[in-house]
């Protein structure tokens, strides 16, 4: 665990939850992140899985996205904020989504959207909550690393310093539940280096 492995003062902490970063980095309550979640060889076989895809240059409230996505299972519709059921998830990505499922203790039936972004050098994405219908928010880096940021929600605990800025490793899975997903913003800063993600969100009840 990347938390006990970087602590420097001796503590045994491996009673705490997979951690993580470093517990003295305050992360918000109900992120998890696991720095080597797959290995070489996986993340090759999802990259040419991806490849196969073709993959849509993003349109957000009108404007062109430099990023490109293509998802899965189901699409949300920003404009009139509703969800339609999409395209069936491609056979490749079954063996990721059990493993996920295995590791956040759920059955990889309730993984209901498969969305494939592919970020180009200096691409981000802004601020944003994940949208309302979907609940527990999985990414997956491939190709490269980046800089994942959190800030409140809440546009008065927004300021300078309440800015927290994790470093997220290319074959590192991260979940966002409870706190995480719903009281925080994230945002990905422009990536030095081509990154695809695979986010995996289940519906709420
Ligand atoms: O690329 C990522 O890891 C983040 C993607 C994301 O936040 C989103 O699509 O909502
Ligand atoms: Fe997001």
């Amino acid at each position: 665990m990347a938390g006990n492995k970087n602590s420097t003062d001796g503590r045994d902490r491996s009673h705490l939850q997979t951690s993580l970063f470093p517990v003295e980095k305050n992360v918000p309550s109900g992120f998890r992140y696991i720095e080597t979640f797959l290995s070489i060889q996986e993340e090759q076989a999802l990259l040419e899985n991806i490849s196969l895809i073709d993959l849509h240059p993003l349109i957000f409230q009108g404007y062109e996205a430099k990023r490109k996505v293509k998802s899965f299972g189901y699409d949300y519709h920003f404009d009139s904020r509703t969800l339609t059921e999409g395209r069936p998830i491609p056979e490749g990505f079954t063996a990721i989504l059990e493993r996920v499922a295995g590791q956040i203790n759920l059955p990889a039936s309730d993984i209901k959207e498969v969305l494939i972004t592919e970020y180009p050098p200096g691409a981000v994405i802004n601020w944003h909550r994940d949208a309302p219908p979907f609940d527990i928010i999985i990414g997956i880096s491939l190709m490269s690393d980046c800089k994942f940021r959190f800030r409140p929600y809440d546009k008065s605990q927004q300021g300078r310093g309440s800015i927290i800025a994790l470093p997220v490793k290319r074959r590192s899975l991260y979940v966002l539940s409870g706190e995480a997903r719903s009281d925080w913003e994230h945002s990905i800063a422009p990536v030095k280096a081509q990154r695809y993600s695979l986010t995996l969100r289940t519906l709420k009840r």
